[in-house]
């Protein structure tokens, strides 16, 4: 095997997102790359997250007028295709065949660090100068006395389900759980959803409490601010018992708590590599760990858990370890949760803003594109700083995601609500939403006393001028 005898430049772990990212980036800028993958290539987002996840949704969202048509839901096999489809249509781009074609030498196994700068796969030894470790998450699961394991799936394991579960209790409130909570009650599934907090804990609560009523709308069952203390498993299904007292029956549980790291037997104690209480690796803002040769990007750090991050993390980390530079990430990262509707966030929101922070918001009631399409149950709202400055936004709505980006540049870049407000929008969009906010914020600072004073003088040597005696005047 070449491998055993040449020192690779950059030594990738992990054939998800940020592993192939990380390893064309850094084959791509002449580097000797191995990326070594313990299973198949392509990750968790392309097998078992977002193509399956947003393609369930797709076809529930499709599903909805045909059950108020028929009163019945698609065939679950037709819905099954339709996921297997989507991703054997997306996999070449992640392919083992695409890395080697960007200059990646691929290994398949699980690897283990034996000492700075060597690794094994299996018996073969491999020797780096540089490491990234991209080697993801798996979903966090707690036990729940009583319950049949085999009763339980993951956003892992779901996917393998050949039929549509009768009823389906969802054990957390976060993304997961409210998209496939959501697209299961509209493929028909009796859903149960059972939060510890309060749905979707990180966002803005009044996008939150949008999404609660369409979940309620879709016959989704929510029971916020408890848990499944134990429960009682028998042929005909599982009696959950909570903690708040009451019951539910379920045929299948989907755990749907968050995530925990891969980062146990890699070696990473070998290298000096630091975690963090959670198993996560730390790192600087150039996607260093403690180690300086060794990097790490996507759901391994404890950075938010997104497959565009972890493509960006990698991309930097690649780069600075091949070249020696010093990229910073940003810290400006949007997020979107693909409900109906959908919520789309960067920044700050109301409930992060500080003294001298307001926010800017208009009800989807205002934008046409909303009222012509019968979706007015949204808002964009923008947190701006005295100045204008745009800190955060939380839009709420068909097509969020899309409007999200703008803002998204927005933040990043430091601009104003002048900058949107000046920037012609299409009409009728739902952008239309954002810049609303954007002139609102505008047309409130020029009211301010300084302001209207400003244009009150303005205004007075206008007249002035053009009120005098009409030889002398040349109209500008
Ligand atoms: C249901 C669901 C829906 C999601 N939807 C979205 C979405 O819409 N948008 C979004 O941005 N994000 C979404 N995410 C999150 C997104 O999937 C992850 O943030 C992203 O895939 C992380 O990529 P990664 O490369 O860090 O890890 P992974 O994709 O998990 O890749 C890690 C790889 O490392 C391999 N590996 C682990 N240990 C070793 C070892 N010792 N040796 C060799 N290989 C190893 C694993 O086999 C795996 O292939 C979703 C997640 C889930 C679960
Ligand atoms: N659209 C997207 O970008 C998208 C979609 C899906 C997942 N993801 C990523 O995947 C990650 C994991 O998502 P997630 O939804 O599993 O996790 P999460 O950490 O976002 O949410 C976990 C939820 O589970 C609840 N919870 C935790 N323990 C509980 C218990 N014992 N009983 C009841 N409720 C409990 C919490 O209160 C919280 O509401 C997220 O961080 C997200 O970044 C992203």
């Amino acid at each position: 095997m070449s491998v055993k005898h040449r020192i690779v430049d950059l030594l990738v772990v992990g054939g998800g997102t940020a592993g192939i990212v990380g390893a064309k980036t850094a084959a791509g800028l002449g580097a000797r790359t191995l990326l070594v993958e313990q299973a198949r290539t392509g990750g968790d987002c392309l097998w078992t997250g977002c193509v399956p996840s947003k393609t369930l949704l797709s076809a529930a969202e499709h599903a909805t007028p045909v059950r108020a048509l028929t009163g019945q839901p698609p065939e679950f096999a037709t819905v099954r295709e339709r996921i297997f489809a989507a991703i054997n249509t997306i996999a070449p781009v992640d392919s083992v065949a695409a890395l080697e074609a960007s200059g990646v030498e691929v290994l398949t196994g699980a690897l283990v660090f034996r000492a700075p700068g060597v690794a094994e796969v299996d018996d073969r030894q491999i020797r780096f100068r540089q490491a990234l470790i991209a080697t993801g998450g798996a979903p966090a699961t707690t036990v729940i006395p009583g319950l049949d394991p085999s009763r339980v799936v993951t956003s892992e394991t779901i996917w393998d389900l050949d039929a549509r579960p009768g009823r389906l209790a969802i054990v957390g409130g976060g993304p997961i759980a409210c998209e496939l909570g959501q697209a299961f009650a509209r493929l028909g599934s009796q859903v149960t959803m059972v939060v510890r907090s309060g749905i979707l804990p990180k966002e803005d609560p009044d996008a939150a409490d949008l999404i609660r009523a369409s979940l309620a709308h879709d016959g989704v069952h929510l029971r916020e601010n408890t848990t499944i203390e134990h429960a009682l498993t028998t042929d005909t299904g599982s009696m959950l018992q909570m903690q708040d007292g009451t019951t539910l029956k379920a045929d299948t549980v989907l755990m749907a708590i968050g995530r925990v790291p891969r980062t146990a037997g890699l070696g990473l104690e070998r290298l000096g590599v630091t975690l963090d209480g959670g198993g996560h690796i730390v790192t600087d803002t150039r996607m260093r760990t403690s180690n300086p040769l060794i990097w790490a990007a996507g759901d391994v750090t404890a950075h938010p858990q997104f497959t565009h991050l972890a493509g960006v993390h990698a991309s930097v980390a690649a780069a600075n370890a091949v070249l020696g530079l010093k990229r910073q990430i940003s810290t400006t990262v949007p997020r979107v949760t693909f409900t109906s509707p959908e919520v789309a966030a960067v920044g700050l929101t109301t409930a992060d803003a500080g003294l001298g922070h307001r926010a800017r918001t208009v009800l989807h009631t205002h934008v046409d594109r909303a009222v012509t399409e019968d979706h007015t149950g949204g808002f964009s709202r923008l947190v701006v700083d005295r100045h204008g400055k745009i800190l955060g936004a939380t839009i709420v709505g068909p097509r969020a995601g899309e409007s999200l980006s703008e803002v998204t540049l927005a933040v990043q870049k430091g601009l104003t609500t002048s900058d949107i407000a000046g920037t012609t929008h299409p009409y009728p969009s739902y952008s239309d939403g954002v810049w609303n906010a954007a002139v609102a914020d505008v047309r409130e600072r020029l009211a301010s006393p300084l302001m209207r004073r400003a244009t009150a003088a303005l205004l007075w040597g206008r007249r002035r001028w053009l009120d005098r005696p009409a030889p002398h005047r040349r109209d500008r």
